[in-house]
């Protein structure tokens, strides 16, 4: 591994991958030429409905999936001239459970030290035990451990080689919210100790939460990738919530047919979603007190990563939807 370490994590060039058809199936253009460039340091987060091509990204960088053309690099090392130096770069959580279960997680853990080459001495199997919460379970078959246990054995699994990028793949699906919070907390550790976090995940609060970049993929084309709080603000639109003295049955008329609005029933209280800069949140208040009824409370709602990613993913989504 290069002694300076590189700008990028992870990158990926004009990144395609067609799956071959059978009898039954048509080839499936999975990944369309996808560019990403994944910065050093960062919790990136990967998001995208489903088949729009996620793990058969992840799966390239993993060794997982041939692709059908373009460049990869883990840790600036070209995925196909260096594939054993790439693949020693990177840590890779899958979303399927697969481990032998008749063994210990001591046993695991050094069965995939040994198979990435790690020397017994430089071997780490009792710290990570212990920093992923196992350390009481370290001599206990892996059948008798909980669901939650297994996914986090399977993040002890893919740290052994003590990998600069961790990739994790739907880490949380079906894990309890306490659960999440410890692997979460676990994983900012490691990012703050100079892991890049890569992740795939279908919550798109946990994404907000975490990650500082954000790409969304969707059919097989990157459709934004960008620093999450300039996400945040490409959604134009903020919601003012009016919550009246006397409870609301319906929108009053002076709020109907309003350019660059949209007015619906919260209970008794109305929500206005406006287009910023083009709506003042001032002639709003006014339009609401020419009925005559008085305001109890006020908020203003900030749109938050579901309603971007809706409205990036929405519009292609749509046909098959329907279908
Ligand atoms: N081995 C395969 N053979 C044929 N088609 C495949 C294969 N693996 C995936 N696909 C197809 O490629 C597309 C992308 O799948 P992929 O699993 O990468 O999506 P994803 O974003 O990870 O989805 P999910 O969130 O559901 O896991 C889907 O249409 C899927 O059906």
């Amino acid at each position: 591994m290069s002694s300076t370490p590189p700008d990028y994590a992870l990158e990926a060039e004009g990144l395609q991958k067609t799956y071959a058809g059978s009898k039954s199936s048509s080839p499936k253009h999975a990944l369309k030429g996808v560019d990403l460039k994944v910065k050093r340091g960062s919790i990136f987060g990967l998001l995208g409905p489903n088949g729009a091509g996620k793990s058969t990204f992840i799966n390239i960088f993993a060794g997982l999936v041939n692709k059908s053309s373009g460049t990869g690099r883990i840790w600036g090392i070209d995925i196909d001239r260096q594939p054993r130096q790439a693949r020693a770069a990177i840590g890779i959580v899958p979303q399927e459970i697969n481990m032998d279960v008749f063994f210990t997680p001591f046993e695991t853990l050094e069965l995939m030290a040994g198979f990435y080459g790690v020397p017994k001495s430089e071997r780490r199997t009792d710290e990570i035990l212990e920093a992923v919460g196992l350390a009481d379970k370290r001599d206990a078959y892996v059948r008798m451990l909980s669901g939650g246990m297994k996914r986090r054995l399977l993040v002890a699994k893919a740290l052994v080689h003590n990998p600069p990028v961790l990739v994790l793949d739907e880490p949380t699906a079906g894990v309890d919210i306490e659960l999440r919070r410890q692997l979460w907390e676990y994983v900012v550790e490691l990012n703050k100790a100079g892991t890049t976090i890569v992740l795939t995940t279908h919550y798109l609060e946990e994404a907000q939460e975490l990650c500082d970049e954000i790409a969304i993929i969707n059919e097989g084309e990157v459709v934004a990738c960008e620093p999450k709080d300039q996400l945040l603000r490409r959604l134009d639109r903020k919601t003012l919530v009016i919550e009246p003295v006397n409870a609301l049955s319906e929108v009053p008329e002076v709020f109907a047919r309003l350019p660059h609005t949209e007015v619906s029933m919260r209970g008794g209280a109305i929500a206005i979603t406006y287009k910023f800069g083009e709506v003042s949140v001032a002639d709003l208040i006014e339009r609401f007190r020419e009925t005559g009824n008085r305001i109890n409370d006020l908020r203003t709602e900030e749109p938050d990563l579901e309603d971007v990613f809706l409205s990036l993913t929405y519009n292609r989504a749509k046909p098959d939807t329907a279908a």
